[in-house]
């Protein structure tokens, strides 16, 4: 039952003294970044401090008039109540200091106390009397009222909450919102795990898996924050569309600094460029992205090295020293064997050679200092440059896609001829520098990179779609991640490379963590009972072994329109749509979509291209392949059949597209309808 009376009164009082300590802080923070200018050490310690509080206090500036709390807890007087007896928090998304020796106004919903708020349940109270929630509405936002739930004795199990589900059915508009008021139990664990375990989360459409990604890393922040002062958290998502709704949360949540990107961007062997602007037909591709690849790069980039042929004499002085071809042979095999870097490998060699120089010259009696080092390490150096030479990636990829002896000598007994001829350029370029590198040519870059010297490593990494994952992306992922851990986010149903996985434990495996257990979200908080029950017969088409979702939502609207104009009945559909509030997509196979919004238009109605600055305007032209991660109030869906057609895993494309729908899916259809997705039951 929501509560508007007296008790409103009193929580309206509080959260005004919530507001003026806010101010306070927010005054103090102020102050600081005035005084922090003056009083740090050096430029460096300066910049980084008064980035710091200056971030501080805009954080809080910008914080005042927002919902400041979302919950509060009352604890009971028992001995469950542990250190917490007798005692009132509330829970927000900041702290709120309630001045030096009292308790905070407000806790962190981070903070470890607050996870009670998402766990206690009649079952289990953990010394919880009453769990309130608070209702906001409209912006800025009015505190509208609460509901309590008595989780002590006498506690009725299974009320369901008003403010829970209207927050989970609110229409969408602009980009995704942070869950805080109302992650459940379930999801609280997941994003809790400690920073040492690594985490693989299965679950259908829906089920907040980007959401407890996204949320993940801001406790992760939080809790252990001067371990990831270094080493940083990164979020790799499918595509820019998908950052671009995503990337408000984290912000919202305080947490700036987290790098938030896609593979491809990455990896690109050009970052000012981009992603790489090159392609591969489906052949090229399946083989560049296939695990193989990875021993064929090792022996190109270490097919450079050369076994010494012959010895080698350095003039020093009046002396010339001669070192013998077995004692070369045994420097460069030695290195060969302790497998370091490349890179690292090189430097090995050259610094052997010298101290072997060395042991000569002081054998001799003479002294070698500084100067006498630099001098030997030029003279080798040519001998260096013959066996092991420097190793741009670009060169070597270049020269193997270029080169069919190159390519037989490195893939030979690994990739059939076919193979090899399938990622042959067919037009070479005339010097790697002028290469079109594509997103696979990306990764082999990176893996030879990788070979050469080891990339920047990240405490946490997280991978939303890691179903899409080739066995090369995942090597490019595991080496970011080698000294850290992650959290796999995916959904095995909405697999749509070629190479998409079809099992966690390898594919956990392929990301350097095999030890990960996989944990299966089941309850869908975006799509609406009639679409799930929709897209869980579709499941059963698909060749993947995952359970059907249960929706939470019993709303929701599945409507189908048979018609012999497909863009006439689309645009109309469309127009419709307009009727209800919230965001709209007009979703087709990616070579149909302009025709249909161009449709849209004839009929008076704005229509904007994903991704396109579309300030107001309320419906966006979706191409499937583009449609992964993002979601929409109305989703009208134009000839699935044609959806399915577009490419090998169509019907997983199809799974993925009919399941972005918030609130109501339209189906628009000439062709008969792929399996699975019959309306009527
Ligand atoms: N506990 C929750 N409370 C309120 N909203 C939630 C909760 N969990 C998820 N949601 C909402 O449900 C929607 C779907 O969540 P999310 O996008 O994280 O799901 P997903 O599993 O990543 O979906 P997909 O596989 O389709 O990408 C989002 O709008 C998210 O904010």
């Amino acid at each position: 039952m929501l509560v508007t009376g007296t008790g409103l009164d009193e929580e309206r009082s509080y959260l005004e003294e919530c507001r003026a300590a806010l101010r306070g802080m927010r005054d103090g923070a102020r102050f600081n970044v005035v005084v922090g200018e003056h009083v740090a050490g050096d430029r460096y310690s300066a910049e980084r401090l008064g980035r710091h509080l200056k971030s501080l206090a805009k954080e809080l500036a910008e914080e005042p008039e927002g919902p400041v709390f979302f919950g509060r807890l009352d604890f009971g007087a028992g001995a469950d109540a542990g250190d917490h007896r007798g005692r009132r928090y509330y829970i927000g998304r900041r702290h709120i200091s309630g001045g030096t020796g009292r308790q905070p106004l407000v806790l962190d919903w981070r903070a470890p106390v607050s996870t009670v708020f998402y766990q206690a349940d009649v079952r289990d109270s953990r010394g919880v009397t009453t769990r309130r929630r608070f209702g906001w509405s409209g912006w800025p936002p009015v505190l509208t009222g609460f509901e309590d739930e008595r989780l002590g004795e006498g506690g009725a199990p299974g009320t369901a909450s008003r403010i829970l589900a209207e927050e989970i059915e609110r229409p969408r508009v602009g980009p995704m919102r942070d869950i805080v008021a109302t992650i459940q139990p379930e999801q609280d664990e997941l994003v809790r795990t400690g920073l040492e375990t690594s985490i693989c989360v299965q679950g259908a459409p829906g089920t907040g898996k980007t959401a407890v990604g996204l949320h993940r890393a801001a406790y992760l922040l939080y809790t252990y924050r001067r371990r990831l002062a270094g080493s940083g958290v990164l979020i790799l998502g499918p595509n820019q569309a998908f950052l671009g709704y995503i990337s408000a949360v984290l912000p919202a949540l305080g947490e700036m600094d987290v790098e938030q990107t896609t593979l491809g961007r990455l990896l690109a062997p050009e970052p000012s460029k981009g992603p790489p602007k090159g392609s591969d037909d489906e052949a090229a591709a399946v083989v560049k992205h296939d695990a193989r690849m990875a021993e064929v790069l090792r022996r190109a980039l270490y097919g450079r090295v050369r076994r010494p042929d012959g010895p080698l004499t350095v003039p020093d002085g009046a002396y010339r020293w001669r070192v013998s071809e077995e004692e070369l042979r045994r420097v460069v095999d030695d290195v060969l064997r302790e497998a370091p870097p490349y890179g690292v490998g090189r430097e090995r060699v050259l610094s052997r050679l010298v101290s072997l120089l060395r042991a000569r010259a002081e054998a001799r009696g003479q002294t070698t200092g500084t100067a006498w080092t630099r001098r030997t390490g030029r003279a080798v150096r040519e001998f260096l440059d013959t066996v092991w030479p420097v190793a741009r990636p670009r060169e070597v990829v270049a020269e193997l896609l270029t080169d069919p002896n190159v390519l037989a000598g490195a893939a030979g007994g690994i990739l059939t001829p076919a193979e090899q001829s399938a990622i042959l350029w067919s037009r070479p370029p005339r010097s790697f520098k002028s290469a079109r590198w594509s997103e696979a040519d990306a990764v082999l870059l990176d893996e030879v990179a990788g070979l050469i010297e080891r990339p920047r490593g990240y405490g946490h990494v997280i991978v939303d779609e890691a179903q899409d994952l080739s066995p090369m992306q995942c090597r490019a992922v595991a080496r970011r991640s080698e000294h850290g851990s992650i959290t796999v986010l995916g959904d095995l149903a909405q697999g749509t490379t070629p190479w998409a996985a079809r099992s966690w434990p390898e594919q956990l495996a392929a990301l350097g963590k095999p030890g990960a257990a996989p944990v299966t979200l089941t309850t869908g908080f975006r799509v609406p009972g009639a679409v799930v029950r929709l897209a869980n017969r579709l499941l059963d088409e698909l060749a993947v072994d995952v359970p059907r979702t249960r929706s939470f939502r019993g709303d929701g609207l599945l409507r189908f329109h048979r018609t012999s104009d497909l863009p006439g009945t689309a645009a109309r559909v469309v127009r419709e749509a307009l009727g209800h509030e919230g965001s709209i997509a007009l979703v087709a196979a990616d070579d149909a979509l302009d025709g249909l919004a161009e449709a849209v238009r004839a009929e008076g109605v704005e229509i904007a291209a994903l991704g396109e600055g579309s300030d107001g305007v309320r419906v966006t032209a979706v191409p499937a392949t583009l449609a992964k991660g993002l979601e929409y109030d109305h989703v009208v869906v134009a000839e699935p059949a044609a959806v399915v057609e577009a490419e090998p895993r169509g019907a997983n494309r199809l799974y993925v597209v009919l399941t972005r729908a918030v609130s109501r899916l339209e189906v628009v259809h000439t062709r008969p309808l792929p399996a699975g997705i019959t309306p009527a039951i």
